[in-house]
């Protein structure tokens, strides 16, 4: 379990840490239990045997130490390549599979823009290889897929406001997605994750509610938007590959986690609307009926699904190969504005009105002004404000999982409780308030 730095203090507003305060401090927990062992074993031993010297008591711990060393160097033989690893999801998974994932030896992490923290990764025991690249170059990623056992594949262009061209999302998203999985069969890795999407099943663009349901619920997917469109033709390619063979002869294992609005630690668009709130005062208005359920999971569940399916795909490939797993955990069902007011709230804004406080029809001129407005300025300047007429679609129209397929293929439960999730949550947003006075 990930160790939160010290010195963070709960509650509204509270005692507060800068912002790269909130970067999970994160240790491996087995060393320290290896220790208390050899320790526990070094006191047993000199319990019974008081009157040998000290010498037999450290031969030992030595042989504890001697075994652990042959034990891990036989276990850490694997190498990860996450790609997109520099990322909201990204990072909480680079920082999973070092906590979690015992028979690592090598984690590459591949992304257009590399973080600074991961500096401080590569003072452990696991080879961590940052590898600044596109995935849509296909050489650079089957140079750095090459030599991998498991890839996942997080790197996408997560984009509904319009900041990026429909070309460019395409390119991303479809075509990164295509060099990933000819990367695998050339360079013969096997197992292949991909972070797919609640939207690759909707909202369709006819509002239809999807009340928790699940993998099996049927739904008529239809999109018209570039970025659901791009993840659903990628995680469409990644299941289609499951199956063909890859350099060496043995089957590519595919499968697809598909995340609902993630939440938690380094979330923009939750960074976005907190400062929104602050600059109308500590108030947000409520624009959509607190009726409408929208799925959320936190950020750390989703990174631990990742973590799991990747190491339960190498041993039960004929279940889940060609399967797709909806990310959940125990984070309530609620409209988005409510949800997002479980963080806000402690961090001193307040959500004006109980219901909305324009009519639909009024929130939908505003937001096709919006649009346009953006195609007028794109020459001067980006202009991509929270509400548009597909995020004002989405946000109005329920879409909520219920679902233990992940539990029953792999066995996956929440790493990490609701409280804890929300704890979490608030705290980096105190800290990024701190930070940012
Ligand atoms: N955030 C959510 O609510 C959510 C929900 C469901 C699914 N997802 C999916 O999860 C994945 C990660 O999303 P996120 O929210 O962490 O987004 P993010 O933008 O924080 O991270 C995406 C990462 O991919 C990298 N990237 C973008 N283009 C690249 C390229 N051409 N080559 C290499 N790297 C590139 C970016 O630099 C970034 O580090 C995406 O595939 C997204 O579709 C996100
Ligand atoms: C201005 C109001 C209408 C305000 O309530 C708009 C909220 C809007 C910005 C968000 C509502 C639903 C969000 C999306 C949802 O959580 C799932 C997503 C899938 C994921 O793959 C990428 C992010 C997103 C599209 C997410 C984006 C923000 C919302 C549209």
């Amino acid at each position: 379990m990930p160790v939160e730095h010290s010195g963070h203090q709960g509650g509204p507003c509270g005692k507060r840490v800068g912002e790269e305060g909130w970067r999970l401090g994160w240790s491996v927990p087995g060393m320290a239990r290896r220790e208390e062992q050899a320790e526990g074993d070094n006191h047993l031993s000199l319990a019974g045997n008081e009157r040998r010297p000290a010498l037999v008591a450290s031969l030992g711990t030595l042989g504890l130490w001697l075994q652990d060393m042959a034990d891990s160097a036989q276990a850490q033989k694997l190498v990860y390549l996450v790609t997109g690893g520099c990322g909201f999801l990204g990072e909480h998974v680079v920082r999973m599979l070092l906590q979690q994932e015992p028979r690592l030896r090598e984690l590459r992490i591949f992304d257009l823009h590399l973080g600074p923290w991961l500096e401080e990764l590569k003072t452990g025991p696991v080879q961590v290889t940052a590898i600044q690249g596109d995935v849509t170059q296909a050489h650079e990623v089957a140079a750095a897929v090459a030599g991998a056992h498991v890839v996942i594949h997080t790197a996408g262009l997560v984009d509904v406001f319009g900041k990026a061209s429909p070309e460019t999302i395409h390119e991303v998203n479809v075509q990164g997605t295509k060099n990933v999985i000819e990367a695998c069969v050339q360079t013969g890795t096997q197992f292949l994750v991909y972070t797919s999407s609640m939207e690759v099943v909707g909202p369709n663009i006819k509002g239809h509610p999807f009340y928790r349901g699940n993998e099996d619920t049927p739904y008529e997917a239809v999109h018209r938007h570039p970025y659901p469109s791009s993840k659903a033709r990628a995680e469409q390619l990644v299941l289609e590959a499951n199956g063909r063979k890859v350099r060496g002869g043995l089957p590519l294992v595919t499968c697809a986690l598909r995340p609902t609005g993630i939440y938690g630690e380094g979330h923009q668009i939750m960074r976005d609307i907190y400062y929104q709130g602050l600059r109308l005062g500590g108030r947000l208005f409520r624009a959509i009926p607190a009726s409408v359920e929208h799925g959320r999971v936190y950020v750390g569940n989703v990174a631990w699904m990742h973590v799991l399916v990747a190491r339960e795909l190498q041993q039960r490939p004929a279940l889940m190969g060609g399967q797709v797993y909806f990310c959940y955990d125990k984070s309530p069902y609620k409209s988005y504005e409510d949800f997002n007011m479980e963080f806000l709230g402690p961090c001193g804004l307040r959500l004006v009105g109980t219901r909305p406080l324009l009519p639909y029809w009024l929130l939908m001129l505003l937001a096709a002004l919006n649009a346009l407005l953006q195609w007028l300025l794109r020459p001067l300047l980006l202009y991509a404000p929270l509400l548009n007429p597909y995020t004002l679609a989405m946000a109005n129209t329920t879409f909520t999982v219920s679902t233990n397929k992940a539990q029953r293929h792999f066995g996956y439960e929440p790493l990490f409780s609701w409280e804890e999730s929300r704890t979490r949550t608030i705290r980096w947003m105190q800290a990024m308030d701190s930070s940012a006075q």
